[in-house]
């Protein structure tokens, strides 16, 4: 790597925190990209990373990817990440988290978080303990809960507004989705797309989750390797990433792509594939950002509502709306107004910032 002010620099990061803590053995870093449209959020990541080096670059790049997620997604955040460096299966106590959480306590809303790969919900609940920004945690002490049913609103929201620019009409009766894989967020997806009237088509490589989901007569199953080909209105990865590339995209069968699962498309030009085939691509880091957005409402006045947070999640249907009418302005791909659309957001409120530096200089 580059020297870190350099690495900093080339990507316009603001901060980078080192926290370290001998008796626990906490060795974590807070990479802080973008705080223009506000506190950056973002996950923590536990993971025994080979090298500081290694644990820095994913601290970095995850930030600066909450940044332009939390912007296209028309959030009031900006973007942060965490990473821990350690075996969560082995290095994580109750002592780790809690000075964790003090650490985070004392950057005092500069960053605000939830959890990630390596970390729990439970894990959530001891760091908030110690530290009120963090914004994911248990039901039962009057936070959001388990992000995933938010998650899957943001995605069948993001499919309205595509389904929408691509019939005119939002409604899911008569529209058939292929949905790929039913965990978490997957089997919300379904129960939503059932309810609203949609045809269901799902596979899971987990014959247990298959079994557990296809109750609804609306519902029926075929083969994982059979699901994104599809002759479908929708199709929803909501399994893996890098299923959205060059040799799967000419056999794709589908009007529109929107699903859950992060980095969908394997490289940013197979944005411009999927649009010269006429698919629309809802980018993932839009739709998947429901999470997010519950996870800030905990920060409101008055603490965690749930029915003021799904109301916001629900307006991820505008984002996309927005995605799509930039992307047919500019002649791009979807991806790419997405990225437009988060840059403009920044750009606009740095103006504002400024005018409001100048308004208290003068007074002053
Ligand atoms: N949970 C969230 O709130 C959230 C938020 C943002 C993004 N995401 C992303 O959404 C995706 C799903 O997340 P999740 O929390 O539901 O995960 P999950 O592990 O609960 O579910 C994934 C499901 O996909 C299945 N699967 C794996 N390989 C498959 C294949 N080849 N074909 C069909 N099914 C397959 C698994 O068996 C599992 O049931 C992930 O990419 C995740 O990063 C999740």
């Amino acid at each position: 790597m580059t020297s870190i002010f350099q690495a900093m620099e080339q990507g316009d990061y603001e901060h980078l925190f080192f926290c370290q803590e001998q008796s626990t053995g906490l060795k974590a870093i807070i990479a802080i990209h973008d705080t223009t449209l506000g506190p950056a959020a973002g996950g923590i990541r536990m993971k025994p990373y080979a090298t500081e080096e290694e644990a820095i670059r994913d601290a970095l790049r995850l930030a600066q990817a909450m940044t332009y997620k939390c912007a296209a997604a028309g959030a009031n955040l900006g973007g942060g990440k965490c990473v821990v460096i350690g075996d969560p299966q082995r290095d994580k106590s109750e002592a780790l988290l809690r000075v964790l959480g003090r650490f985070i306590r004392r950057l005092n809303g500069l960053f605000i978080t939830g959890m990630d790969v390596g970390t729990t919900l439970e894990d959530m609940d001891i760091l908030r303990q110690e530290c009120p920004y963090v914004t994911i945690y248990s039901e039962a002490l009057g936070g959001p809960g388990d992000t995933a049913a938010a998650t899957a609103l943001g995605v069948v929201s993001g499919m309205r507004a595509c389904l929408k620019a691509v019939y005119g009409d939002e409604r899911f009766q008569g529209r058939h989705v292929a949905v790929q894989g039913v965990g978490a967020v997957g089997s919300h997806v379904v129960e939503l797309l059932v309810q609203a009237g949609a045809l269901v088509t799902i596979a899971d490589v987990d014959e247990e989750r298959v079994r557990s989901v296809a109750t609804h007569e609306q519902v029926t199953v075929v083969a994982p390797g059979e699901i994104a080909t599809l002759p479908v209105d929708i199709y929803s990865p909501c399994a893996l990433g890098g299923v959205l590339n060059q040799t799967s995209i000419p056999t794709l069968r589908c009007e529109i792509v929107c699903g859950s699962a992060n980095n969908q498309l394997q490289e940013e030009q197979d944005g411009e594939l999927l649009e010269q085939r006429g698919i629309l691509y809802a980018p993932d880091y839009i739709v998947n950002a429901g999470g997010v957005i519950v996870g800030a409402d905990s920060l409101l006045p008055g603490g965690y509502k749930q029915q003021r947070a799904e109301a916001a999640v629900r307006r991820l249907y505008q984002a996309v709306e927005q995605v799509i009418s930039l992307a047919k302005e500019q002649h791009v791909s979807t991806n790419r107004a997405a990225a437009l659309l988060a840059r403009k957001r920044i750009e606009m409120m740095k103006q504002v910032r400024s005018v409001a530096n100048g308004a208290d200089a003068f007074t002053r």
